[in-house]
């Protein structure tokens, strides 16, 4: 079996029951897939070598799909297949033929973004496209992808409502999926919101989080609720902090301009990470139902409390003004530390510490749970360490436990140790899919349960913009850090200061396979 096909694991499943009454049922019919910005990077690099994949996988029938890019650039269908082929795959030598095959179910139409013409030639050639493949009994399903940026986000939606809607009698869908940033603070979220929502029903909308598609982050609630393990601890007679980071080896290069106008907490925090912190610190959804699940997340955002200053520290790499689409006295942070303290029962008192940077030591991201110490430790052991339970995103996807084990020998003394679920160990030959093909297939699927609802955003939006404001007007300045580092020092005494204590004399001895 190639390395990019996924394995049944020969092992009973988890998939039972229960999980039926939540599948979703499959629709017959011609499909079509719209890639607007399809000449830019995001689609480039992750959107179409999704749909391959896809693709590969059998998720999407050639008799059945065509995709459309729509974009200004004047370019042929072979320009833009010549211009994703190299992203595609791998492995294209080995996998020329599907390779081949899948860029001839791509069209390209050129047009603007904001006049009918263009939309109105799109429509014309879903339609065409639409009669030559759909069976009798068959629907057209319209997925229009938005792989560009939110400036646009209004005028697309206007144009596809006017004139690339679904017109099949017998059903079918019009779905629209859109990128963050959807918004710069609450405000402008809450106007991009009502625009689009103007023109579209908020079932038919899909705002993405290529997080909410990464395996771990998947496995979250079934950890959280499958497990008898967990149940009685996850709380704040058990929990000391948890933190959540997510760290990048390289700067902004070539994002700058970008980035200096978003920074590292509207880029990775207000989206990424809260999100992940959902999962984590949400009450039990009543079912697997996407809106059951949505409801608890929107629970636990809307009790977080207000940010306090001396809870941030702000950061900035040494260099990142260097880029000349950055300005020279830019206060854009590329680091920053925040707690976040969720007013109820179960949290009340337990810090939620989310940190994101560029240009630090390390890539890597990852949530830590670190537990209390023993009450009464009669092996004197909490100065090793605590507790922790490691769930690591990427890279190389684990969970790990931290606990304290008696030193193998004739001694009786104490050693941090771990039981370690290593993906690549334990699952070997199984190609973990990544974020952005769940996420589609999701999508053609209807399933909106790994997408943010319009409620969750604003109350994401909510706890963020106070401290987003006064950092735009100058109030509170980025430390500067050097490329490279682990970032300011003072994140890692707000660490201290939050509670976290940190493991010392602990090695990790990977297993050989
Ligand atoms: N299955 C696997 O792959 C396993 C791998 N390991 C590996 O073993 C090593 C140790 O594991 P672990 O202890 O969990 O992880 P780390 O040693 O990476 O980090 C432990 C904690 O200490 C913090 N920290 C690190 N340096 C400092 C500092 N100078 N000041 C304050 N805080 C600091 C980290 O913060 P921050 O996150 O900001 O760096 C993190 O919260 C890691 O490389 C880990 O990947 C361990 C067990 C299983
Ligand atoms: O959304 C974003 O995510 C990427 C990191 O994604 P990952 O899946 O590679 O971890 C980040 O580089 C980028 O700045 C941000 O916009």
């Amino acid at each position: 079996m190639g390395s990019g096909q996924w394995m049944i694991e020969k092992r009973s499943s988890l998939k039972n029951d229960s999980f039926k009454e939540y599948e979703t049922v499959s629709e017959t019919g011609c499909l079509s897939i719209i890639v607007l910005g399809a000449s830019g990077d995001l689609a480039k690099k992750k959107t179409f070598p999704a749909l391959y994949n896809l693709y590969r996988r059998g998720f999407l029938h050639s008799n059945e799909v065509h995709i459309f890019g729509y974009a200004r650039t004047k370019i042929s269908d072979d320009d833009l297949r010549n211009r994703i082929r190299g992203y595609l795959d791998k492995n294209a030598s080995v996998h020329s033929e599907d390779v081949t095959k899948f860029l001839q179910l791509i069209k390209y139409v050129s047009g603007s973004y904001d006049t009918e013409d263009g939309f109105q030639l799109l429509d014309k050639e879903i339609s065409e496209h639409e009669v030559s493949k759909n069976s009798a009994e068959g629907s057209s399903r319209r997925l229009f992808y938005l792989a560009l940026p939110p400036s646009v986000y209004p005028p697309v939606c206007r144009m596809i409502r006017k004139c690339c809607m679904n017109k099949s009698d017998l059903g079918g869908w019009t779905r629209i999926v859109i990128e963050k940033p959807f918004g710069k603070d609450l405000e402008s979220a809450e106007k991009l919101s009502a625009q689009i929502g103007e023109l579209f029903e908020e079932p038919q909308l899909y705002r993405i989080d290529h997080y909410l598609g990464k395996e771990l982050v998947q496995n979250l609630l079934v950890l959280r609720f499958a497990n008898r393990f967990f149940l009685p601890l996850w709380n704040r007679d058990n929990i000391d902090n948890v933190q959540i980071v997510f760290r990048e080896d390289f700067g902004t290069e070539g994002r700058g301009g970008y980035f200096d106008e978003y920074g590292i907490i509207r880029d990775i925090i207000q989206n990424h990470l809260l999100q992940i912190l959902c999962l984590v610190a949400m009450e039990k959804p009543v079912s697997l139902k996407p809106e059951h699940i949505r409801d608890e997340k929107v629970k636990v955002l809307q009790s977080v409390l207000p940010i306090k200053d001396e809870e941030v520290v702000l950061g900035q790499y040494q260099g990142y003004r260097d880029d000349p689409t950055v300005p020279d006295h830019s206060n854009t942070p590329t680091f920053a530390t925040v707690v976040l303290r969720i007013h109820n029962e179960r949290w009340e008192g337990v810090p939620f510490i989310l940190k994101a940077g560029k240009a630090l030591n390390s890539r890597k991201a990852d949530i830590r749970v670190q537990f209390k110490d023993v009450p009464g430790d009669i092996f004197r052991c909490q100065k090793q360490g605590r507790n922790e339970f490691v769930i690591r995103l990427q890279p190389s996807e684990a969970m790990y436990m931290k606990l304290t084990v008696k030193q193998p020998g004739l001694e009786m003394s104490t050693v941090q140790s771990e039981l370690d679920l290593s993906y690549m160990q334990r699952y070997q030959g199984v190609a973990i899919p990544e974020a952005y093909e769940r996420l589609i297939l999701d999508t053609i699927r209807g399933d909106q349960q790994h997408f943010v609802r319009r409620d969750e955003l604003k109350a994401a939006w909510e706890i963020f913009t106070p401290l987003l404001h006064r950092i735009d007007d100058g109030e509170i300045k980025p430390e500067e850090y050097q490329p490279g580092s682990r970032g300011p020092v003072k994140a890692d005494e707000l660490l201290a200061k939050a509670g976290y204590v940190q493991t010392h004399g602990y090695i990790w001895i990977p297993p050989t396979l």
